[in-house]
């Protein structure tokens, strides 16, 4: 090649952006210019130990194997010596004879005819060699193509340029790796501060609770339709509300109505709105809530009591989006989110064939189940905590809490009413309870006996008694056994386990203390 063609193919090179891209001019160059369809291109790996193939070009005298990797330690095949001396080094058909123990590299020249040598090429940067060119090259052309400086000069360009885009790949890979761990971690302390946020709004410590505020956060994400389903005051429009305020619709209106609360004749104009005149009584038009709802949340309590034909009119908005005022000419489009709530069992309602399967699983594209308060009873006392401080807020008083005895009694109610339940007791409570003063016994409502629940005492100790002989011993081992167990089950909790026995937490710790029992 003349100086003016290495030129041109050096500032080739210069223009690659990418590894590849450079290997492959690379190879274009020695095949073209140089008319070399054999070669190959190994580099070092990460950790120095192996050469590994970049790139290769063969016509057959190469049989290359694109999975070989070479030990740069083992002295048995010949790159490993080129590597060592940063010296090309050239074997003709005879010597090639030599190299017979590492079988990779036997089967490599396999192919090579008696005119071609092996030419092994070191590509040396900062008197390292950085890469190895391998290429079958014919007698006649070898001891040119070794003295050619140009060559050489080339073969050097290639390997800064190859050196630069090695730094800047790894820079920008790990400049993307930062900002990769940057977004999780902002993410993971955003979720935190939302599952924060949360358990200040859905009280309560028990798995069932902390699955839950999973759950609504993993959903308010999408804008999948969210079924929850609970008993009765359980706290559903909570959920749905968090929903809501956790979206990315948490800006744009979240419009509620009970389903059950409004006759069914009314339910599809208040939904879907109306004209004037549409029918008697219609004075003036009027904006559905669906219409209201647009861009933000549409909530759909006791979505049970919905009459089948507004569930079919119901199912076609959520298809399409599209619906139709009553007595409008003209159709409106509304992009709201639904959630739907209900304390019945709706399935059951499916099969029965008073509730539009379709509709059904549209509506249970993400289904949440709210637990009942007998459910997690350890929660009451954080509840009762959050309805008394809930309570000094709104009438500006300062209860200072709750007295044991009154929070045992309030554990052994069965709340039928859930959640809603206990807050209505405690409001009542604090109503009667003086400006400072503490939740008494006596500020409780009365309960009816078939709403009391047993709350596991030991009635019965069931043994063989005829072999105690110190009837003090024998108790404490029992009070020793009994505490143990509960101490278990609570997981060491003792203002728990103290509860569960009916007693106050000072005197249990006490006992603890006396029975020796330190967990
Ligand atoms: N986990 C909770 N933490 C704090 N307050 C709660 C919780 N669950 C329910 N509440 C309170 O209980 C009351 C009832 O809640 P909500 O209206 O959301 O229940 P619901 O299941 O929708 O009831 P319904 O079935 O009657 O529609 C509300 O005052 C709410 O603030």
């Amino acid at each position: 090649m003349t100086s003016k063609q290495w030129l041109e193919q050096t500032s080739s090179l210069l223009e690659c952006t990418q590894k590849h891209e450079l290997t492959a001019q690379l190879m274009e160059t020695l095949q073209q210019q140089l008319g070399l369809s054999d070669c190959v291109l190994l580099v070092p790996s990460v950790d120095g130990r192996r050469l590994i193939l970049s790139q290769f070009r063969s016509d057959n005298c190469l049989k290359v194997d694109p999975q070989a990797e070479w030990d740069v330690t083992d002295f048995s095949h010949p790159f490993a010596h080129v590597l060592q001396t940063g010296k090309p080094m050239v074997l003709d058909y005879f010597s090639l004879a030599y190299w017979r123990e590492e079988v990779k590299f036997v089967q490599l020249v396999s192919g090579l005819p008696q005119e071609i040598n092996l030419l092994m090429f070191p590509l040396i940067q900062d008197r390292h060699v950085s890469g190895l060119l391998i290429f079958a090259v014919s007698v006649a052309d070898t001891k040119e193509m070794l003295q050619d400086q140009q060559w050489q000069h080339y073969c050097g360009v290639f390997m800064r340029h190859w050196q630069l885009l090695s730094t800047v790949a790894s820079q920008s890979g790990q400049a993307s790796f930062l900002a990769d761990s940057l977004s999780q971690a902002k993410d993971e302390i955003r979720h935190q501060k939302s599952l924060k946020a949360l358990s200040q709004v859905l009280v309560g410590e028990a798995d069932k609770m902390y699955k839950l505020r999973g759950e609504i956060l993993r959903v308010s994400g999408t804008d999948l339709s969210v079924m929850v389903q609970g008993a009765t005051g359980t706290g559903k429009e909570l959920v749905a509300k968090a929903i809501h305020d956790h979206s990315l619709r948490h800006d744009e209106p979240f419009v509620a109505i009970n389903c059950a609360a409004i006759p069914e004749n009314l339910l599809e104009s208040e939904l879907f709105g109306y004209e004037k005149g549409a029918f008697s009584g219609a004075h003036a038009k009027k904006r559905g809530l669906i219409a209201q709802a647009d861009k933000g949340t549409l909530f759909l309590d006791e979505i049970g009591d919905m009459p089948l034909n507004l569930q079919s009119k119901l199912l076609r908005v959520l298809e399409s989006g599209h619906f139709r005022a009553l007595g409008a000419s003209k159709e409106e489009h509304s992009n709201f989110r639904l959630v739907a709530a209900t304390h019945v069992n709706l399935k059951q309602r499916v099969d029965d064939g008073e509730f539009r399967r379709d509709l059904y699983y549209r509506l249970c594209q993400f289904p949440i189940h709210v637990p009942a308060l007998n459910e997690r009873l350890d929660d009451l006392s954080l509840l009762v905590n959050h309805f008394i401080n809930g309570f000094n807020r709104h009438h500006r008083r300062e209860i200072t809490g709750v007295r044991y005895e009154t929070l045992l009694k309030l554990k052994r109610h069965s709340y039928p009413g859930n959640v809603r339940e206990l807050r209505n007791i405690i409001e009542y409570a604090c109503a009667l309870t003086s400006h400072h003063g503490e939740l008494e016994v006596s500020a409780l409502p009365e309960f009816e006996s078939a709403e009391l629940i047993d709350i596991g005492c030991i009635s019965s100790v069931e043994g063989d008694f005829g072999d105690i002989e110190d009837l003090r011993l024998a108790v404490a081992e029992f009070e020793r056994q009994v505490i143990r167990d509960r101490l278990d089950k609570f997981k060491g909790d003792r203002a728990k386990a103290a509860m569960s026995l009916g007693m106050p937490k000072r005197t249990f710790s006490h006992k603890c203390l006396k029975l020796e029992i330190n967990e």
